[in-house]
């Protein structure tokens, strides 16, 4: 199964696997991201909180190679990301579950689960397939169709799953309950708590606070391109600066200039 076998059998290790350092993003005029320190630790669950246009999506897309600096570094084992091609960076075990799941509707629930595979070298892809279709029956019994057929849940869990077969020590989600029923974000929690028990990092991006913070070892309010507060779930949501954080930040996302 995804949660038991051989797709995850990272260990826990707590050395940083990526370590954020000053990290500024532009689009042009635009400053996405103003100067971000963040680490990771093998194995650890970190969770960035914060409103739309905070920078989220911006800081996994750093992380993940898709967008280059322009000042800081991304360090992923001691390797500047920015200097290593995009697929050194899935080799060395950094998979993104991007917002909108980039599932391939017009490619089969099995093939979408292929292309997860692709940097694996071993002999071990179909068996896993094999334990996804175990784990998720309706996965299994939908191998053979369209995925872009499967409902907003069932297409979360297969690019959950698509992601988990590259083997990653740190997988991304950003935004992996959004638009989804609660009864369906329970389910893909559940299997997140399942990766994590695994030893597997995970970088969750949420604009919804609660559920992310059940999961989270650490939790980072985003808000314009920062972090404005950063510590334990507990401490954070006890943090009478919470709200001032979250809200503050939505509110300067809003109206800051660039
Ligand atoms: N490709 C791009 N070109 C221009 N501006 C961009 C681009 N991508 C993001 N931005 C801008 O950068 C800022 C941060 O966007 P980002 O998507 O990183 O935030 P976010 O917190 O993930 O927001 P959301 O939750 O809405 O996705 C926003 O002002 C956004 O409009």
């Amino acid at each position: 199964m995804i949660g038991a076998g051989p797709v995850l059998e990272a260990k826990p290790d707590r050395r940083a696997l990526v370590s954020v350092q000053g990290l500024v993003v532009r689009y042009g005029p635009i400053t996405a991201l103003r100067g971000v320190d963040l680490e990771i630790g093998a194995g650890e669950c970190v969770a960035i909180i914060g409103p739309n246009g905070a920078g989220k999506t911006s800081l996994v897309s750093a992380i993940a190679g898709l967008v280059r600096p322009a000042a800081g570094k991304v360090v992923l084992d001691g390797l500047d990301v920015a200097r290593i091609g995009l697929a050194d960076v899935v080799r060395s075990g950094v998979a993104l579950v991007p917002e909108g799941r980039n599932i391939f509707g017009s490619l089969t629930v099995a093939e979408n689960l292929r292309l997860g595979a692709t940097p694996r070298k071993d002999d071990r892809i179909a068996p896993d397939i094999d334990e996804i279709f175990q784990r998720f029956p309706i996965l299994g019994q939908r191998r053979s169709q369209h995925a872009g057929q499967l409902s907003g849940g069932e297409q979360q869990m297969l690019a959950i799953a698509r992601a988990m077969l590259s083997r990653p020590r740190l997988l991304m989600l950003d935004e992996p309950s959004l638009g989804l029923a609660p009864m369906v974000v329970d389910g893909v929690y559940e299997l997140l708590a399942d990766i994590k028990q695994q030893g597997v990092a995970l970088l969750v991006v949420e604009q919804n606070a609660t559920r992310a913070f059940g999961l989270a070892d650490r939790v980072s309010i985003f808000g314009h391109g920062a972090i404005q507060l950063s510590g334990a779930p507990d401490a954070i949501a006890a943090d009478t600066n919470f709200d001032a954080a979250y809200f503050g930040a939505a509110y300067a996302d809003r109206g800051a200039p660039a």
